[in-house]
Formats: structure tokens, C-alpha cells, sequence
């Protein structure tokens, strides 16, 4: 039994239906998840079209054409040729064994709980009473605000500024921390901040919201530090947490952390419950990415099947899909002073690449971190053009605990980005 089917439980529905196993797929709303419908999908065709210049008009119609206008016949006319059933509805566990969808009750051996992620709606006196949309809402309605204010400077804040106000909204963006992708490395949130103040983003850093009240004509929203903003509209993107709530979790004997995802252990086996119960997805509150939902849908379909597989978390993508891009893979400068690494970084000017003075982009900056004990790459940030495309042999890197002398001798093409990283690695192999 699959408990919802979007990346991660479409994944795993399929790979055992054809191995021959029997396999049940309860999804409440529509096969393939968040993704395909309202997240990753539209987020990066609108984010082409903006660059392309289309029209608003055209970049809607293309966005909703990717996201197959929400529809999921083909994605069920899939699982059903692939033999899997699927059950239509909210499925709640009544007890080990047994789970009910909308009214009836099923059995099942295994469970697996794809169950995804929602937003955060932060505690604002007032923001309860306008009307707020989320990037679910933001990325499937055809309106464009004319004054838009985004609550969160995260992927999706940021994503969702640069698609709005390149198609002429009035975006201001408010984030509570002091810079833009606060997790990741300062240099990143810097280059994207650029970007977004010329395209006119109304960029509040350090200031959350005090309270939002609606007014004759739009809304007013009054800051921490004293200032105010006036919009049509207001985005949250203030973070998302696992969808756990309301899953009968605790007739399996699973209790919960507030705000935290299933506990797992490295092969995606829920740790609290008896056996027989997986988790795969944004509700571990692992990775929350899709091609981390994708590799632990892998994890948990190799066990099942009887080939124990631990996952690998240390080499795991972080893209936000701006222009330029900001990829960070590994261990950040902050994470590494949390974990007391002693880090060794290494950076890189795009600027100083033939590359950018053909594009005539010389945005960005490549940055690479190694721990000085072990003498391995263990994390690093790109912010620039395609950087989503030629950082990959870095996360290949990490993962294979490739030596740095030996990256230090790997010759890149002439003229590409990619050549950016062959002096921090120089840097890197003679400090070490
Ligand atoms: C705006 C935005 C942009 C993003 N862009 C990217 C990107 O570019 N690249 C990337 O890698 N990641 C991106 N992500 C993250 C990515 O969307 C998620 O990591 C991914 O969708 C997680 O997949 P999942 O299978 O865990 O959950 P989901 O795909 O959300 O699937 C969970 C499914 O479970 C169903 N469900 C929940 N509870 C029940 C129940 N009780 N009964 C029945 N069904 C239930 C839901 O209806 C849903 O279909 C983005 C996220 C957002 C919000
Ligand atoms: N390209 C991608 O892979 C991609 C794109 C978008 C989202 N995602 C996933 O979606 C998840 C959610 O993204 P997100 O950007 O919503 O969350 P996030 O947690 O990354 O960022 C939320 C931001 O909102 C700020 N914030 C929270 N409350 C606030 C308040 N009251 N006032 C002002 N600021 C406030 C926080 O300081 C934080 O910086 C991420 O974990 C990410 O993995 C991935």
C-alpha cells in the first residue's frame, strides 16, 4: 500500500507493480503530486519564459499546457497499465494492517508513506482574513498582481519574485533573516539579490511582517522595522513542513516531533513502527527536492524487493532555478560550522572565464569547500548561467570522494563556465 502518489509514491507504486508485486496507490487529489501540477513544472516554464520574453499570455499557456492542465488521466491510464490499483481518496491508517480510503477499509502487508509537504503559514495578526495565496496557487491561477508582496526569501520566494516582476508585477519581498537563501552560502543570496533589484524587486531584508489589514483597495502590510508596503496580493513562501497530520501515524505506534518529518533510518525504514513501514518524500523532511524523493523512492522499492540499499544524503543538489541559477550540493559554510568542520574554500569569479565575455553575462561566482582532515571535497555553491548543468561533475566529486589532485588534472572545454572550477581545485590540492 502506496500513501500518496506523487514523485516519490508514483515512483515506488510502479517499480513494484512491475515486479510483480500487488500494489494499491491511494492519492487524494492528483497522481503525480505537487511537481508536476503545481511546483517544479510551472516554476521553471514559467522561469523559461521570462527569460525568452513571452508574453504573459503565452508563458501561462504553455505553463498550464506542461502541467497537463492539472489533469491526471494519462498518469493514472499509466498505473493502471503498469498493475497498479489505484484508490481514490484521503487514506487514514486505522491500525497495523489495515487503512481506510473515503469510507473502505483495505488491507495491506507493507506500507509506504509518500505523503509530501505543505506550506507554513507564518502566525501574522491579520493575514488569516485576506485573501493569501501560496505557490500552489501562484503557479495555476492565470492573474498577474499589479503590486505583489512575497512573504519568504527562500527557492520559492526568490523563483517566484523573478517570475513576477519580469512579467511587470510590483514584487516586494520580505525576509525575515538578513539575506536571501539564508541556508546556503552568503556570496549566493548576494548575486540573486542583484539579479532582483534590477528587475525592480522591492527587496526588505531583516523585516518580518507585524500585521496586514485590508483596505479599501488592496492591502496594507506594516514591517517589523516600521515600514510598510501596499499590495493587491499576498505570496507566502515562508517554508514547508511534512504533511504528517490526520495520517492515523500513531495507530502504528510512529510519534512525531512538531513540525518534523517520519523518522527513517538509512534504508527509508520508518524507525519507530513495528517493520513493514517506509517513508519516502518530502515527509521524512529529508531533502525536499524531487530527485530526492526520486532516490529514496529507489532506496525503499531495493529494499522492498529484497536488495538492501542505504541512501546517501552528501551529494544531493540544491538548485534555485534564477536566472542566474544558484546551485549548492554538499556541506554550506554555515552547516560546516555547525558540524565544527575545519573548512578550506577555494573561490572563482566567473568574470575571469572566456565564457562570460561571450555570453556578455559576467554574473557569479563559484566557491568549493573542502575538509582540511580529510582532504575531500565536501560542499560547494555556484551562482551563475547554467550552473544547475555544469556543477554536476562536483556533486559526482563529493559523492566518489574523488581526490582532489586528480580533479585538480581534469581538463574543461574551452570556453564554458565549467573551466571556472579548475583554479579553486588547483588552490584546494596545493593547501592540503
Ligand atoms: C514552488 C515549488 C517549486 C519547486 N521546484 C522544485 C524544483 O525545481 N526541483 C526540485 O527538485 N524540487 C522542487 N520543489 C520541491 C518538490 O516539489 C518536492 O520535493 C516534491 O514534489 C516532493 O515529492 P513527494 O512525492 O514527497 O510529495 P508530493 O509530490 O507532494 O506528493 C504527495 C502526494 O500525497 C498526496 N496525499 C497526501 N496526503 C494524502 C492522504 N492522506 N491520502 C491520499 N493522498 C494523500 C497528495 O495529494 C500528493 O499528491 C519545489 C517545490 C515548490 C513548492
Ligand atoms: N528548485 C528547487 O529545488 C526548489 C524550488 C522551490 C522550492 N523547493 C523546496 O521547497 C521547500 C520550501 O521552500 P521555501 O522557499 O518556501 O522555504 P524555505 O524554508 O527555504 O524559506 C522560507 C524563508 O521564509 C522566511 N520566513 C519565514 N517566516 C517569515 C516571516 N514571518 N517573515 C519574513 N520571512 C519569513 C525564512 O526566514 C526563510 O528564509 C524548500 O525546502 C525546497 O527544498 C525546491
Amino acid at each position: 500500500m502506496v500513501l500518496g502518489g506523487g514523485t516519490a509514491g508514483e515512483q515506488v507504486a510502479t517499480g513494484l507493480a512491475r515486479a510483480g508485486r500487488d500494489v494499491a496507490l491511494v492519492e487524494n487529489r492528483l497522481v503525480g503530486g505537487e511537481s508536476a501540477y503545481f511546483a517544479c513544472v510551472p516554476s521553471k516554464s514559467l522561469l523559461l519564459s521570462a527569460r525568452r520574453g513571452e508574453t504573459w499570455e503565452m508563458a501561462v499557456a504553455r505553463r498550464d499546457e506542461l502541467a497537463r492542465r492539472r489533469g491526471d488521466d494519462s498518469a493514472v491510464a499509466r498505473m493502471a497499465e503498469d498493475g497498479v490499483t489505484v484508490l481514490r481518496g484521503r487514506g487514514q491508517i486505522l491500525e497495523p494492517g489495515r487503512i481506510e480510503v473515503d469510507g473502505a477499509v483495505h488491507g495491506f502487508g507493507d506500507l509506504v508513506v509518500c505523503t509530501g509537504s505543505e506550506p507554513v503559514i507564518p502566525p501574522v495578526d491579520g493575514l488569516a482574513d485576506v485573501p493569501l495565496w501560496t505557490s500552489g496557487e501562484a503557479l495555476s491561477v492565470p492573474d498577474l498582481p499589479r503590486r505583489l508582496v512575497i512573504l519568504g526569501g527562500g527557492p520559492v520566494g526568490c523563483e517566484l519574485a523573478q517570475v513576477y516582476a519580469a512579467f511587470g508585477s510590483q514584487v516586494a519581498l520580505v525576509e525575515a533573516s538578513g539575506r536571501l537563501l539564508t541556508a546556503e552560502a552568503p556570496f549566493a543570496g548576494e548575486v540573486l539579490a542583484d539579479a532582483l533589484r534590477r528587475l525592480g524587486v522591492d527587496l526588505r531584508l531583516g523585516a518580518g511582517i507585524g500585521n496586514v489589514e485590508r483596505k479599501d483597495v488592496g492591502l496594507r502590510l506594516w514591517l517589523s522595522d516600521g515600514g510598510t508596503l501596499d499590495a493587491d496580493r499576498i505570496l507566502v513562501a515562508a517554508g514547508r513542513r511534512p504533511r504528517v497530520d490526520g495520517l492515523g501515524l500513531e495507530n502504528l505506534g510512529i510519534g512525531i516531533a512538531p513540525g518534523q518529518g517520519i523518522p527513517v533510518d538509512e534504508t527509508c525504514r520508518v524507525t519507530s513502527s513495528a517493520g513493514g513501514v517506509w517513508a519516502a518524500g518530502d515527509v521524512t523532511g529529508i531533502a525536499r527536492t524531487s530527485h530526492a524523493a526520486r532516490y529514496q523512492a529507489r532506496v525503499v522499492l531495493s529494499n522492498l524487493l529484497g536488495q538492501r540499499r542505504e541512501a546517501d544524503y552528501r551529494a544531493i543538489p540544491r538548485v534555485v532555478y534564477t536566472t542566474p541559477t544558484v546551485y549548492s550540493v554538499g556541506i554550506s559554510p554555515s552547516r560546516a560550522g555547525e558540524l565544527g568542520i575545519d573548512l578550506l574554500t577555494a573561490g572563482y569569479d566567473l568574470a575571469s572565464t572566456a565564457r562570460a565575455a561571450v555570453e556578455a553575462d559576467e554574473r557569479g561566482r563559484v566557491e568549493l569547500y573542502a575538509d582540511r582532515s580529510s582532504g575531500l571535497l565536501v560542499g560547494a555553491a555556484a551562482a551563475g548561467l547554467y550552473a544547475e548543468e555544469w556543477m554536476s561533475e562536483i556533486a559526482l566529486a563529493i559523492r566518489a570522494e574523488t581526490p582532489l589532485s586528480l580533479l585538480a588534472d581534469v581538463v574543461h572545454a574551452f570556453p564554458t563556465y565549467g573551466e571556472s572550477v579548475e583554479a579553486p581545485l588547483r588552490e584546494l590540492a596545493g593547501r592540503l
